[in-house]
């Protein structure tokens, strides 16, 4: 479903992931996981399509991203904006109905039922900004559903929420594998991903070992993982392997 091919990814010419070749099967239900900037949300927003590769390419089924959830860091919500929880919510039908199209019956019982699968029954009318930060990115999953995305990024969906939320949105993600879609969610909690991930990219700018977790998540890998994200030096002026690529 996703293969990348020596892929580069960075801001300004400065590398933030390097020269990563995998292909993640559809269906895969992927933790990416790696040191504090280690180019995790980097290659999410690669795949996503918001920032171009500097070197390599990305390649995603036909339809791809025309069928792609992606939730961002939070952030991407303007809370002072007067929308409902109902209306933040039914945004997620918008490939369905256009920007400006009407909901009808069938549309409005799909928003409720999205709202009861993430436990915010109820909360149809409340202000977006009256949430607490587990309400909202329950909000968020919602609107997820609705999307009904063959291939869903999660950037650090679980950071910051109490035990009960994240088993709660936990069982959404595996809902979502059982339907065969392929999910890939950056997640910081190594033993949240042991229980729940089957595979595992670790990155540390550079791909460190992609495959079951169990054969990923090791000490010696994770110190890897570590080391090599310490010595990289973030001044670097250009990715030199991709100028030679290009050259
Ligand atoms: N918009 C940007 N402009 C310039 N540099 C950026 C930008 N976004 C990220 N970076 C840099 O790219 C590198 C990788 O960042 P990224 O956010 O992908 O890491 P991460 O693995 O998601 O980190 P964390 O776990 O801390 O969220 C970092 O050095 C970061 O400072």
């Amino acid at each position: 479903m996703i293969r990348c091919d020596d892929l580069t990814l960075g801001y300004d010419r400065h590398p933030a992931v390097h020269h990563l070749s995998t292909v993640i099967p559809a269906g895969t239900l992927l933790a990416v996981v790696g040191p504090n900037g280690a180019g995790k949300s980097t290659l999410l927003k690669g795949i996503a399509g918001e920032l171009r590769p500097l070197g390599g390419r990305i390649a995603l089924d036909p339809g791809g991203r025309a069928t792609l959830a992606y939730l961002p860091q939070r952030g991407d919500l303007d809370l002072s904006f007067p929308v409902s929880v109902f209306e933040m919510v039914a945004m997620g039908l918008w490939r369905e109905i256009g920007a400006f199209g009407r909901l009808t019956a069938a549309h409005h019982e799909r928003v409720r039922a999205a709202l009861a699968a993430v436990g915010l029954s109820g909360f149809e009318a409340r202000p977006l900004g009256s949430l607490s930060g587990g309400q909202l990115q329950r909000a968020r999953f919602a609107r997820l559903i609705l999307q009904d995305a063959a291939l869903i990024l999660l950037d650090e969906p679980f950071a910051a929420l109490d035990a009960r939320t994240v088993a709660d949105l936990t069982r959404i993600l595996l809902d979502w594998q059982r339907e065969g879609r392929t999910i890939l969610a950056v997640v910081h909690d190594l033993d949240l991903v042991r229980r729940h991930f089957p595979a595992c990219l670790l990155l540390a700018r550079e791909p460190v070992a992609f495959g079951p977790t169990a054969q990923v998540l090791t000490e010696p890998l994770l110190e890897r993982a570590r080391a090599l994200s310490e010595a990289f030096d973030d001044s670097a002026a250009v990715c030199h392997r991709a100028e030679d690529a290009h050259a």
